[in-house]
């Protein structure tokens, strides 16, 4: 590790870590990209070495070939989860995570991708959005929508319930406020308390780390708090009516959002049939509830919310995806654009894929090696003393950085435009280098929603999810960039913000009646 190329900046504190982890960190990563290319050493806390990289062979080896063997979820994402989620996210991590993995089988998942709950979830948005410009143009908070948009979209289909009536007056449920405010804008402090989080959680009881918690004079941890308690008493809410509706038997269950056939309704029923050994505590089900609607919410309502505002900014490509979309409906006889026409859209598909690329929602994960590990690498790496790196000898307790930004936007793979906005590049034939380099990623050569074991397991949900938001909107309504200037922060998941220090995520457009 020592030999590898990196900066050399490190605070004694907080090494490299508070200028990679800031909410303004996106140019640090590019000039770490284009200083040291796909492999480097970084300091973490209190001089820490670690590695920081995007190489496709490393990530390979991370995410798959020795994925959960060497290669695990870090100790301060694990704490930072049971505090966040409760202590029965422990499914998804360590041990349990695979059989977990396998009752939540993505393919289950898929089934409930009920294409009609989609467009009746958006057409509701898109009536709200209908009477609020009958008069004209106005400027409307697309974050908002597109959260609340996301919540009610996950809460049909993946939970049987109902968060959000989604009229033009309705309010939006608590839920979708403190879910939006959550992803904490990083500071300094930040990482710091990551660090010291997996030992924090040890201390005393349960009760009294609240009482602490209660005690402590700022501000920050209290409005942290109350969010995290808005998650439970929502997740509890709803884990009880299911429960009670299960055990009423199939009418009242039939009766209820979803008719049962959501993903929490069949969790439920199939953790009953479970011998006691393997049964999910009713705890680690509760975290299932609120792990999965934080996974789906924000994420998606990023990715919504930052393809209007692209499209607020190049309205050439906002114009040619409405003909596009105006003459599959046109095809369709006026209906809903069927689920096999709006996948193979190609402009839809390719505006799709490069905002996921250049603007990946999450754009950064960590892993650390559990045992000592060795690292090929596909592009050798130039070592301190001149020598040519082909492989990194990793001792256990490292942690790797994994970046998801800069494996999407690598111009040694995506070519010299590979940091241009070009939709275009996606109906043409790929590099080949890009091909040849194999990244180990689920979606189309790329990392946005990372490979292996730990992969999304909503990825194609959410692609479908956007396709179905967007052929509604973008079809009826013209977005534009209001007077007001909007800075996408560098958090845990990028959020458009006012500026750089805001933690209430918000993206106003002016909203009119497309023509
Ligand atoms: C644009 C939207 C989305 C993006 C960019 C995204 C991205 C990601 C990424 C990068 C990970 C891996 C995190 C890590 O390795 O530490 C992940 C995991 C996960 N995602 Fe998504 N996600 C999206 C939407 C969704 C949706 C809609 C769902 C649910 C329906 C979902 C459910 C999950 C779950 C449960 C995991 C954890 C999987 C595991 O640990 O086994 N995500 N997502």
């Amino acid at each position: 590790i020592h030999n590898l190329p990196g900066p050399d900046d490190a605070s004694w504190v907080t090494g490299h870590l508070s200028k990679m982890m800031n909410t303004t960190a996106w140019d640090y990563h590019r000039k770490v990209l284009r200083q040291f290319g796909a492999i480097s050493h970084i300091k973490g806390v209190f001089g820490a070495d670690e590695i920081y990289t995007f190489d496709p062979k490393a990530l390979h080896h991370i995410l798959i070939k020795d994925h959960s063997i060497v290669w695990d979820e870090t100790d301060s994402l694990i704490a930072g989860l049971k505090t966040m989620f409760g202590e029965g996210i422990t499914t998804t991590l360590g041990e349990r995570h695979r059989r977990q993995r396998k009752m939540f089988n993505p393919k289950l998942l898929l089934n409930l991708i009920a294409v009609p709950i989609f467009y009746e979830v958006a057409h509701k948005v898109e009536n709200a959005f209908l009477k609020k410009v009958e008069n004209g143009p106005q400027e409307l908070d697309v974050m908002d929508w597109m959260t609340r948009l996301a919540l009610e979209l996950i809460g049909q289909t993946g939970l049987g319930y109902s968060f959000d009536e989604l009229t033009e007056t309705s309010k939006p449920h608590r839920y979708a406020q403190a879910s939006k405010q959550l992803v904490p804008t990083q500071s300094e402090n930040t990482v710091v308390l990551q660090t010291l989080l997996p030992y924090l959680t040890r201390i005393g009881t349960k009760r009294f780390r609240r009482w602490i918690v209660d005690h402590i004079p700022s501000e920050d941890i209290k409005r942290l708090r109350d969010i995290i308690d808005v998650l439970h008493e929502t997740s509890v809410e709803i884990y009880q009516s299911k429960l009670a509706a299960i055990k009423q038997g199939d009418e009242a269950l039939a009766a209820q959002i979803g008719r049962g056939k959501d993903i929490i309704s069949i969790l439920l029923k199939a953790n009953m049939k479970v011998e006691d050994d393997g049964k999910l505590s009713e705890e680690e089900l509760l975290g299932q509830v609120t792990s999965l609607t934080f996974a789906a919410t924000d994420t998606t309502s990023g990715a919504l919310a930052r393809t209007f505002h692209l499209l607020a900014q190049h309205k050439d490509a906002q114009a040619k995806v409405r003909e596009e979309l105006r003459n599959a409906r046109k095809a369709t006889g006026g209906e809903d654009i069927d689920y096999d026409t709006l996948v193979a859209l190609p402009y839809l598909d390719a505006l799709c894929r490069e905002t996921l690329r250049l603007y990946p929602p999450v754009p950064m994960v960590n892993r650390v090696a559990r045992q000592d590990a060795i690292l090929p690498l596909l592009t050798p790496a130039k070592g301190k003393d001149g020598s040519t790196v082909t492989e990194v000898e990793v001792p256990k307790g490292t942690i790797a950085h994994l970046s998801i930004l800069n494996s999407n936007t690598n111009p040694a793979l995506w070519g010299p435009d590979a940091g241009e906005w070009k939709p275009e590049r996606w109906l043409n034939p790929l590099p080949e280098e890009l091909i040849d380099a194999r990244i180990p990623g689920v979606y189309s050569h790329l990392l946005t929603f990372m490979g292996g074991g730990r992969s999304c397991i909503g990825f194609k949900f959410s692609q479908l999810e956007m396709k179905v938001v967007l052929a509604l909107m973008l079809e009826k309504f013209e977005f534009s960039l209001s007077d007001k200037n909007i800075y996408w922060q560098m958090t845990g998941i990028a959020t458009p913000n006012l500026d750089t220090t805001s933690t209430m995520p918000t993206l106003p457009l002016i909203v009119s009646k497309a023509k």
